[in-house]
Protein backbone atom coordinates (compact mmCIF):
# COMPACT_ATOMS: atom_id res chain seq x y z
CA UNK A 1 0.00 0.00 0.00
CA UNK A 2 3.00 2.46 1.03
CA UNK A 3 4.40 1.18 -2.14
CA UNK A 4 1.93 2.14 -4.26
CA UNK A 5 1.32 5.45 -2.58
CA UNK A 6 5.04 6.23 -3.01
CA UNK A 7 4.86 5.29 -6.89
CA UNK A 8 1.51 7.52 -7.31
CA UNK A 9 3.37 9.96 -5.86
CA UNK A 10 6.57 9.79 -8.04
CA UNK A 11 4.55 9.48 -10.83
CA UNK A 12 2.41 12.55 -10.32
CA UNK A 13 5.74 14.34 -9.65
CA UNK A 14 6.99 13.47 -12.48
CA UNK A 15 3.94 14.16 -14.87
CA UNK A 16 3.55 17.39 -13.54
CA UNK A 17 7.25 18.23 -14.33
CA UNK A 18 7.21 16.81 -17.81
CA UNK A 19 4.06 18.82 -18.44
CA UNK A 20 5.43 21.91 -17.14
CA UNK A 21 8.60 21.46 -19.22
CA UNK A 22 6.56 21.18 -22.51
CA UNK A 23 3.89 24.01 -21.82
CA UNK A 24 7.20 26.10 -20.91
CA UNK A 25 8.79 24.74 -23.61
CA UNK A 26 5.95 26.15 -26.06
CA UNK A 27 5.73 29.53 -24.79
CA UNK A 28 9.19 30.77 -24.32
CA UNK A 29 13.08 29.42 -23.11
CA UNK A 30 16.21 30.78 -23.43
CA UNK A 31 18.56 28.45 -24.68
CA UNK A 32 21.44 29.69 -22.52
CA UNK A 33 21.21 30.42 -18.71
CA UNK A 34 24.16 31.76 -16.53
CA UNK A 35 25.83 28.07 -15.79
CA UNK A 36 26.62 28.78 -20.07
CA UNK A 37 28.03 32.11 -19.09
CA UNK A 38 25.28 34.16 -20.55
CA UNK A 39 24.70 37.54 -18.88
CA UNK A 40 22.12 38.60 -21.56
CA UNK A 41 21.75 42.35 -19.63
CA UNK A 42 25.99 43.15 -20.06
CA UNK A 43 26.13 41.35 -23.88
CA UNK A 44 23.25 43.82 -24.67
CA UNK A 45 25.37 46.59 -22.93
CA UNK A 46 28.37 45.45 -24.85
CA UNK A 47 26.11 45.37 -28.42
CA UNK A 48 24.79 48.73 -27.86
CA UNK A 49 28.03 50.42 -28.18
CA UNK A 50 27.84 49.39 -32.08
CA UNK A 51 24.93 51.80 -33.37
CA UNK A 52 23.22 52.12 -36.72
CA UNK A 53 20.11 51.21 -38.12
CA UNK A 54 16.92 49.72 -37.33
CA UNK A 55 14.98 46.45 -37.05
CA UNK A 56 11.62 48.05 -37.18
CA UNK A 57 8.10 45.50 -36.50
CA UNK A 58 4.31 46.70 -37.91
CA UNK A 59 1.89 44.62 -36.80
CA UNK A 60 -1.85 44.20 -38.69
CA UNK A 61 -4.39 43.83 -36.21
CA UNK A 62 -6.68 42.50 -38.93
CA UNK A 63 -4.87 40.19 -40.66
CA UNK A 64 -2.74 38.88 -37.79
CA UNK A 65 0.30 39.57 -39.89
CA UNK A 66 3.48 41.09 -38.91
CA UNK A 67 6.19 42.59 -40.94
CA UNK A 68 9.72 43.04 -39.44
CA UNK A 69 12.43 44.84 -41.58
CA UNK A 70 15.90 44.65 -40.86
CA UNK A 71 16.28 48.49 -41.56
CA UNK A 72 20.18 49.39 -42.45
CA UNK A 73 20.80 50.31 -46.34
CA UNK A 74 23.92 51.96 -46.31
CA UNK A 75 25.51 48.63 -45.07
CA UNK A 76 22.92 46.27 -47.62
CA UNK A 77 20.79 45.98 -43.94
CA UNK A 78 24.10 44.33 -42.34
CA UNK A 79 23.44 44.08 -38.20
CA UNK A 80 24.78 46.85 -36.40
CA UNK A 81 25.32 45.41 -32.31
CA UNK A 82 22.16 48.05 -31.93
CA UNK A 83 20.37 46.15 -34.10
CA UNK A 84 21.08 42.68 -32.32
CA UNK A 85 19.68 44.04 -29.25
CA UNK A 86 17.05 45.30 -31.20
CA UNK A 87 15.72 42.05 -32.94
CA UNK A 88 15.82 40.53 -29.72
CA UNK A 89 13.42 43.40 -28.37
CA UNK A 90 10.64 42.62 -31.11
CA UNK A 91 11.53 38.94 -30.24
CA UNK A 92 9.65 39.86 -26.86
CA UNK A 93 7.39 41.69 -28.54
CA UNK A 94 5.99 39.16 -31.05
CA UNK A 95 6.14 36.77 -28.37
CA UNK A 96 3.18 39.02 -26.44
CA UNK A 97 1.34 39.52 -29.31
CA UNK A 98 -1.08 36.87 -28.46
CA UNK A 99 -3.73 37.51 -31.81
CA UNK A 100 -0.70 37.22 -34.32
CA UNK A 101 -1.07 34.58 -37.18
CA UNK A 102 1.76 35.60 -39.76
CA UNK A 103 5.09 37.29 -40.00
CA UNK A 104 7.24 38.01 -42.94
CA UNK A 105 11.11 38.87 -42.14
CA UNK A 106 12.62 40.94 -44.62
CA UNK A 107 15.13 43.66 -45.38
CA UNK A 108 14.74 47.44 -46.22
CA UNK A 109 15.53 49.17 -49.92
CA UNK A 110 15.26 45.60 -51.89
CA UNK A 111 18.40 43.61 -50.25
CA UNK A 112 17.44 41.24 -47.58
CA UNK A 113 20.39 41.27 -45.34
CA UNK A 114 24.95 40.91 -45.39
CA UNK A 115 25.16 39.61 -41.71
CA UNK A 116 26.82 40.90 -39.10
CA UNK A 117 28.24 44.67 -38.99
CA UNK A 118 31.82 43.73 -40.34
CA UNK A 119 33.15 47.07 -38.35
CA UNK A 120 31.30 45.63 -35.17
CA UNK A 121 32.73 42.37 -35.93
CA UNK A 122 36.22 43.29 -36.00
CA UNK A 123 35.84 45.53 -32.89
CA UNK A 124 34.31 42.17 -30.94
CA UNK A 125 36.59 39.84 -32.92
CA UNK A 126 38.26 38.13 -29.21
CA UNK A 127 36.95 34.68 -28.43
CA UNK A 128 35.19 36.42 -25.17
CA UNK A 129 33.26 38.46 -27.06
CA UNK A 130 32.49 36.47 -30.26
CA UNK A 131 30.81 33.76 -27.84
CA UNK A 132 28.78 36.15 -26.01
CA UNK A 133 27.22 37.29 -29.79
CA UNK A 134 26.67 34.27 -30.88
CA UNK A 135 24.73 32.71 -27.36
CA UNK A 136 22.79 36.09 -27.84
CA UNK A 137 21.75 35.95 -31.46
CA UNK A 138 21.19 31.94 -31.30
CA UNK A 139 18.81 32.25 -28.64
CA UNK A 140 17.18 35.51 -30.32
CA UNK A 141 16.59 33.46 -33.60
CA UNK A 142 15.77 30.40 -31.49
CA UNK A 143 12.87 31.98 -29.86
CA UNK A 144 12.03 33.70 -33.56
CA UNK A 145 11.57 30.51 -35.15
CA UNK A 146 9.98 28.96 -31.97
CA UNK A 147 6.95 31.96 -32.15
CA UNK A 148 3.68 31.02 -33.03
CA UNK A 149 3.69 32.40 -36.15
CA UNK A 150 3.61 31.11 -39.52
CA UNK A 151 7.16 32.94 -40.50
CA UNK A 152 8.84 33.42 -43.73
CA UNK A 153 11.76 35.11 -45.15
CA UNK A 154 11.20 37.36 -48.34
CA UNK A 155 14.93 37.16 -49.66
CA UNK A 156 15.33 39.91 -52.42
CA UNK A 157 18.84 41.04 -53.26
CA UNK A 158 21.48 39.42 -50.82
CA UNK A 159 21.22 37.14 -47.77
CA UNK A 160 24.46 36.68 -46.81
CA UNK A 161 26.28 35.27 -43.80
CA UNK A 162 24.59 36.01 -40.42
CA UNK A 163 21.66 37.22 -43.24
CA UNK A 164 21.42 33.45 -44.47
CA UNK A 165 20.95 32.31 -40.96
CA UNK A 166 18.66 34.53 -40.26
CA UNK A 167 16.79 33.36 -43.17
CA UNK A 168 16.70 29.94 -41.73
CA UNK A 169 15.05 30.69 -38.52
CA UNK A 170 11.44 31.72 -40.62
CA UNK A 171 9.61 28.33 -41.55
CA UNK A 172 9.60 29.42 -45.19
CA UNK A 173 11.79 31.04 -47.72
CA UNK A 174 10.29 33.02 -50.83
CA UNK A 175 13.12 34.32 -53.29
CA UNK A 176 12.58 36.99 -56.07
CA UNK A 177 13.77 35.92 -59.13
CA UNK A 178 17.34 37.49 -59.15
CA UNK A 179 17.97 36.75 -55.23
CA UNK A 180 20.99 35.06 -53.95
CA UNK A 181 21.22 32.99 -50.27
CA UNK A 182 25.18 32.40 -49.64
CA UNK A 183 26.25 31.10 -46.56
CA UNK A 184 29.78 32.84 -47.18
CA UNK A 185 31.20 32.25 -43.59
CA UNK A 186 33.92 30.13 -44.91
CA UNK A 187 35.31 32.81 -46.49
CA UNK A 188 35.46 35.15 -43.58
CA UNK A 189 37.46 32.14 -41.59
CA UNK A 190 34.47 31.08 -40.01
CA UNK A 191 31.27 28.74 -39.88
CA UNK A 192 27.29 29.62 -38.78
CA UNK A 193 27.42 30.97 -35.01
CA UNK A 194 23.72 32.37 -34.97
CA UNK A 195 22.26 28.50 -35.47
CA UNK A 196 22.71 28.48 -39.37
CA UNK A 197 24.29 25.68 -39.64
CA UNK A 198 22.05 23.23 -36.96
CA UNK A 199 19.05 24.70 -38.98
CA UNK A 200 20.36 24.23 -42.38
CA UNK A 201 20.88 20.57 -41.69
CA UNK A 202 17.64 19.98 -41.08
CA UNK A 203 15.96 21.87 -43.68
CA UNK A 204 17.95 20.56 -46.24
CA UNK A 205 20.25 17.85 -44.79
CA UNK A 206 23.76 17.05 -44.26
CA UNK A 207 25.20 16.40 -47.41
CA UNK A 208 23.74 19.36 -48.90
CA UNK A 209 24.23 21.87 -46.00
CA UNK A 210 27.95 20.72 -46.18
CA UNK A 211 27.71 21.51 -50.25
CA UNK A 212 26.46 24.74 -49.21
CA UNK A 213 29.25 25.80 -46.35
CA UNK A 214 32.57 24.63 -47.70
CA UNK A 215 31.66 25.73 -50.98
CA UNK A 216 30.24 29.07 -49.82
CA UNK A 217 27.92 27.91 -52.72
CA UNK A 218 25.45 30.91 -54.47
CA UNK A 219 21.80 29.76 -53.70
CA UNK A 220 20.07 31.14 -56.39
CA UNK A 221 16.16 30.58 -56.74
CA UNK A 222 16.19 27.67 -59.52
CA UNK A 223 19.21 25.33 -56.58
CA UNK A 224 16.85 27.00 -53.74
CA UNK A 225 13.81 24.78 -55.17
CA UNK A 226 15.93 22.07 -56.00
CA UNK A 227 17.09 21.37 -52.65
CA UNK A 228 14.17 22.80 -50.31
CA UNK A 229 16.06 25.92 -49.24
CA UNK A 230 13.68 27.92 -50.74
CA UNK A 231 9.42 27.65 -51.10
CA UNK A 232 8.35 29.74 -54.13
CA UNK A 233 10.21 32.22 -55.97
CA UNK A 234 8.17 35.80 -56.63
CA UNK A 235 6.78 36.65 -60.04
CA UNK A 236 9.39 38.27 -62.35
CA UNK A 237 9.70 41.87 -62.74
CA UNK A 238 7.49 42.41 -59.85
CA UNK A 239 10.48 44.24 -57.40
CA UNK A 240 12.49 45.50 -60.39
CA UNK A 241 9.24 47.47 -61.17
CA UNK A 242 9.80 50.54 -58.85
CA UNK A 243 7.40 49.34 -57.09
CA UNK A 244 9.56 48.63 -53.27
CA UNK A 245 6.06 47.44 -51.87
CA UNK A 246 5.43 44.47 -55.10
CA UNK A 247 7.31 41.74 -53.52
CA UNK A 248 5.86 42.02 -50.10
CA UNK A 249 2.78 41.99 -51.26
CA UNK A 250 3.20 39.00 -52.71
CA UNK A 251 4.47 37.39 -50.00
CA UNK A 252 1.69 38.36 -47.66
CA UNK A 253 -0.81 36.93 -50.49
CA UNK A 254 1.10 33.39 -50.36
CA UNK A 255 1.96 33.57 -46.70
CA UNK A 256 -2.18 34.28 -46.11
CA UNK A 257 -3.34 30.85 -47.52
CA UNK A 258 -1.58 29.14 -44.47
CA UNK A 259 -2.78 32.36 -41.51
CA UNK A 260 -6.54 32.27 -42.69
CA UNK A 261 -8.45 31.18 -39.79
CA UNK A 262 -8.98 31.64 -35.56
CA UNK A 263 -5.68 32.85 -34.54
CA UNK A 264 -5.98 30.15 -31.66
CA UNK A 265 -6.10 27.50 -34.28
CA UNK A 266 -3.46 28.86 -36.30
CA UNK A 267 -0.84 29.18 -33.65
CA UNK A 268 -1.86 25.96 -31.99
CA UNK A 269 -0.25 24.76 -35.52
CA UNK A 270 2.78 26.27 -35.42
CA UNK A 271 3.31 24.91 -31.86
CA UNK A 272 2.77 21.05 -32.43
CA UNK A 273 5.14 21.52 -35.57
CA UNK A 274 7.67 23.47 -33.85
CA UNK A 275 7.76 21.19 -31.01
CA UNK A 276 7.69 17.70 -33.48
CA UNK A 277 10.61 19.86 -35.02
CA UNK A 278 12.58 19.95 -31.41
CA UNK A 279 11.66 17.20 -29.04
CA UNK A 280 12.89 13.99 -28.97
CA UNK A 281 9.42 11.87 -29.46
CA UNK A 282 7.97 11.44 -26.46
CA UNK A 283 8.59 14.84 -25.49
CA UNK A 284 6.81 15.71 -28.76
CA UNK A 285 3.90 13.52 -28.21
CA UNK A 286 2.90 14.99 -25.03
CA UNK A 287 3.48 18.56 -26.14
CA UNK A 288 1.75 17.84 -28.84
CA UNK A 289 -1.32 16.69 -26.13
CA UNK A 290 -1.17 19.86 -24.40
CA UNK A 291 -1.78 21.59 -27.62
CA UNK A 292 -4.16 19.56 -28.57
CA UNK A 293 -6.08 20.15 -25.18
CA UNK A 294 -6.21 23.92 -26.11
CA UNK A 295 -8.07 23.61 -29.08
CA UNK A 296 -10.30 20.72 -28.39
CA UNK A 297 -13.42 21.76 -27.40
CA UNK A 298 -12.57 25.53 -28.11
CA UNK A 299 -14.56 27.80 -30.31
CA UNK A 300 -13.17 26.66 -33.77
CA UNK A 301 -13.83 22.92 -33.04
CA UNK A 302 -17.44 23.47 -31.93
CA UNK A 303 -18.10 25.71 -34.39
CA UNK A 304 -17.35 23.55 -36.70
CA UNK A 305 -19.24 20.08 -35.01
CA UNK A 306 -22.29 22.72 -35.00
CA UNK A 307 -22.28 23.07 -39.05
CA UNK A 308 -22.78 20.46 -41.35
CA UNK A 309 -18.79 19.65 -42.34
CA UNK A 310 -17.94 18.45 -45.56
CA UNK A 311 -14.30 18.46 -46.91
CA UNK A 312 -14.47 17.98 -50.37
C1 LIG B 1 28.07 34.88 -37.65
C2 LIG B 1 27.84 36.00 -38.63
C3 LIG B 1 28.86 36.00 -39.72
C4 LIG B 1 28.73 37.16 -40.69
O1 LIG B 1 27.67 37.60 -40.98
S1 LIG B 1 30.18 37.82 -41.32
C5 LIG B 1 29.63 39.03 -42.48
C6 LIG B 1 29.31 38.40 -43.79
N1 LIG B 1 28.99 39.42 -44.78
C7 LIG B 1 29.87 39.95 -45.60
O2 LIG B 1 31.03 39.63 -45.56
C8 LIG B 1 29.34 40.99 -46.56
C9 LIG B 1 30.47 41.77 -47.21
N2 LIG B 1 29.93 42.67 -48.22
C10 LIG B 1 29.80 42.33 -49.50
O3 LIG B 1 30.11 41.23 -49.92
C11 LIG B 1 29.24 43.36 -50.42
O4 LIG B 1 29.27 44.62 -49.77
C12 LIG B 1 27.79 43.07 -50.87
C13 LIG B 1 26.87 42.84 -49.69
C14 LIG B 1 27.82 41.84 -51.80
C15 LIG B 1 27.23 44.27 -51.66
O5 LIG B 1 28.10 44.59 -52.71
P1 LIG B 1 27.83 45.89 -53.60
O6 LIG B 1 26.44 45.81 -54.14
O7 LIG B 1 28.96 46.00 -54.56
O8 LIG B 1 27.82 47.09 -52.57
P2 LIG B 1 29.02 47.62 -51.66
O9 LIG B 1 30.02 46.54 -51.42
O10 LIG B 1 29.51 48.89 -52.18
O11 LIG B 1 28.23 47.82 -50.27
C16 LIG B 1 27.50 48.98 -49.98
C17 LIG B 1 27.98 49.43 -48.63
O12 LIG B 1 27.56 48.47 -47.67
C18 LIG B 1 28.66 48.11 -46.85
N3 LIG B 1 28.47 46.74 -46.36
C19 LIG B 1 27.97 45.69 -47.02
N4 LIG B 1 27.95 44.62 -46.23
C20 LIG B 1 28.45 45.02 -45.03
C21 LIG B 1 28.67 44.36 -43.80
N5 LIG B 1 28.38 43.09 -43.63
N6 LIG B 1 29.18 45.10 -42.79
C22 LIG B 1 29.46 46.39 -42.94
N7 LIG B 1 29.28 47.07 -44.08
C23 LIG B 1 28.77 46.38 -45.11
C24 LIG B 1 29.85 48.25 -47.80
O13 LIG B 1 31.04 48.35 -47.05
C25 LIG B 1 29.48 49.52 -48.51
O14 LIG B 1 29.76 50.61 -47.68
P3 LIG B 1 30.54 51.91 -48.27
O15 LIG B 1 29.61 52.45 -49.33
O16 LIG B 1 31.81 51.43 -48.82
O17 LIG B 1 30.67 52.81 -47.09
Amino acid sequence: MLQNTMVICVLGRYLLKSSLCSRSWCRKSSLYSAGHGFQPEEIREKLRAFPGGAVDLLTQGETGLAVLTVNNPSRMNAFSGAMMVELEERVSQLESWTQGKGLIVRGAAGTFCSGSDLNAVRAISNPQDGMKMCMFMQDALTRLQRLPLVSVALVEGRALGGGSELSTACDFRLMTPDSVIQFVHKHMGLVPGWGGAARLVRLVGDRHALRLLGGALKVDPELGLRIGLADGVLEEGAPQDGDEGAALRQAEEWLSRYTKGPAEVIRAAKRVVSSGRELPLTEALRAEKEVFGTVWGGEANLRALAGKTKHK
